[in-house]
């Protein structure tokens, strides 16, 4: 069993590795995408290219001395600074190639392109689709079920939902679905039990991405509230854009029109929600730490007292889990329990695979998934429920 001192931190200079393919592969794809999607003008054009080339071949440069977050990406990654983009932890790359592609395209400047979301047209374009449609009109039916069981089943679709990862997709060639497997660790019936009907419960769920997961994650908020499961909950999304299609506020505001404007049980539950907005049952955040390149054991005190004081916080996807228990090679049998003790509250993670970050396997679902499939950790089809009390 690995213990955090042995379990290597995920590097990307690993040839043949799922980090070293999201550098070389998936970034390169990404800056182009974000280049065909809006009518930039030339200075963002060279900006995107310089990214491109100093990403692929130069080093790991600073920030602009004149940028607001200088002072604090200079603390988080003096280390990194000056070498190339492929020594550094995949979880501090990352993050820092989503703050320097969005500074390329001028989000943080002062000036007209200042606030412009550049994933926004993929974020929206996911509203509007075909399996968007039919995925809310299945509420009709679903809602009329016994609440538990529609409970269970609204878990399970927020939980899939997590394969609307803009991001995965780029690199999975555009899959985004295959029948849902059965989950590789599953304590829902914990879960369940943390947030029983009639207790005065505050859900903290952590969100993920924005479209077709946080429309699910929507539904299955509306339902805790109905069903009194939980009489407040704490939506957390992110500051600003980040790994693609990360839920901002404007996500949020944008899924809940959408659900508003839907006709049956969909716009019902909307409509709910809404109201649950101006009553202050349903409540958004976006502390600065959900974009900083850090694991959650490294959380400042004023996020740390706010999963403190929630009956049980949900963390949706599978940065979230990375960055719960770290992300390091983890033997898969390490308990669950141990590399999220420091957590100060209840924990639930909610993923679908797409890294190789996984703990709190038993030995015989490990050596059936690498019986089964060479790619199980990073293809997406399978997923996971796990809770620490
Ligand atoms: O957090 P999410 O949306 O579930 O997944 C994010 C993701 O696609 O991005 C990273 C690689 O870019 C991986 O951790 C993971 O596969």
């Amino acid at each position: 069993m690995s213990e955090p001192a042995d379990a290597p931190v995920i590097l990307c200079d690993e040839p043949g590795s799922f980090a070293r393919s999201v550098l070389a592969e998936r970034h390169p794809a990404l800056i182009e995408k974000v280049r065909d999607a809006f009518p930039y003008d030339p200075e963002q054009h060279r900006a995107l290219d310089a990214l491109r080339h100093d990403h692929a071949e130069g080093v790991v440069t600073p920030l602009d001395p004149g940028a607001h977050d200088h002072d604090r990406w200079q603390s988080w990654g003096r280390e990194y600074f000056g070498r190339s983009w492929f020594e550094a932890p995949f979880l501090w790359i990352e993050s820092y190639f989503y703050r320097r592609l969005l500074g390329a395209v001028g989000y943080f400047a002062p000036g007209p392109w200042q606030g412009i979301d550049p994933f926004r047209p993929f974020k929206q374009a996911e509203l509007d689709t075909p399996e968007a449609a039919r995925e809310l009109t299945a509420l009709d039916h679903l809602l009329d079920r016994p609440a538990d069981e529609a409970a269970d089943a609204l878990l399970h679709g927020s939980l899939w939902g997590n394969r609307a990862d803009l991001g995965f997709r780029i690199s999975s060639g555009g899959a985004a679905s295959s029948d849902a497997a059965p989950l590789v660790a599953d304590d829902s019936d914990v879960l369940w039990r943390l947030l029983p009907a009639g207790a005065p419960a505050t859900l903290c769920l952590v969100a993920d991405n924005a479209g077709r997961e946080l429309l699910p994650d929507l539904v299955l908020v509306d339902h805790l509230l109905r069903h009194r499961r939980a009489e407040r909950v704490v939506l957390q999304v992110k500051p600003y854009p980040y790994y693609v299609s990360d839920a901002t506020t404007s996500d949020v505001v944008d899924c809940l029109r959408h659900l508003a404007r839907a006709e049956g049980a969909a716009g019902e539950a909307g409509t709910r929600l809404w109201a649950a907005m101006a009553d202050g049952r349903l409540t958004v955040r976006a502390h600065d730490f959900f974009c900083a390149p850090l694991p959650y054991a490294e959380m400042p005190d004023d996020l740390r007292r706010e999963f403190a004081d929630a009956t049980l916080t949900v963390l949706k996807g599978d940065l979230n889990y990375r960055r719960l228990v770290g992300d390091r090679l983890w033997s898969p049998t390490t308990p669950f329990a141990d590399p999220t003790a420091y957590f100060p509250g209840p924990v639930a993670a909610l993923r679908t695979l797409k890294s190789d970050v996984i703990t709190g396997l038993d030995a015989d679902t490990e050596a059936a998934l690498d019986a089964e499939e060479r790619h199980w950790r990073t293809s997406g089809t399978h997923a996971l429920i796990q809770v620490r009390r």
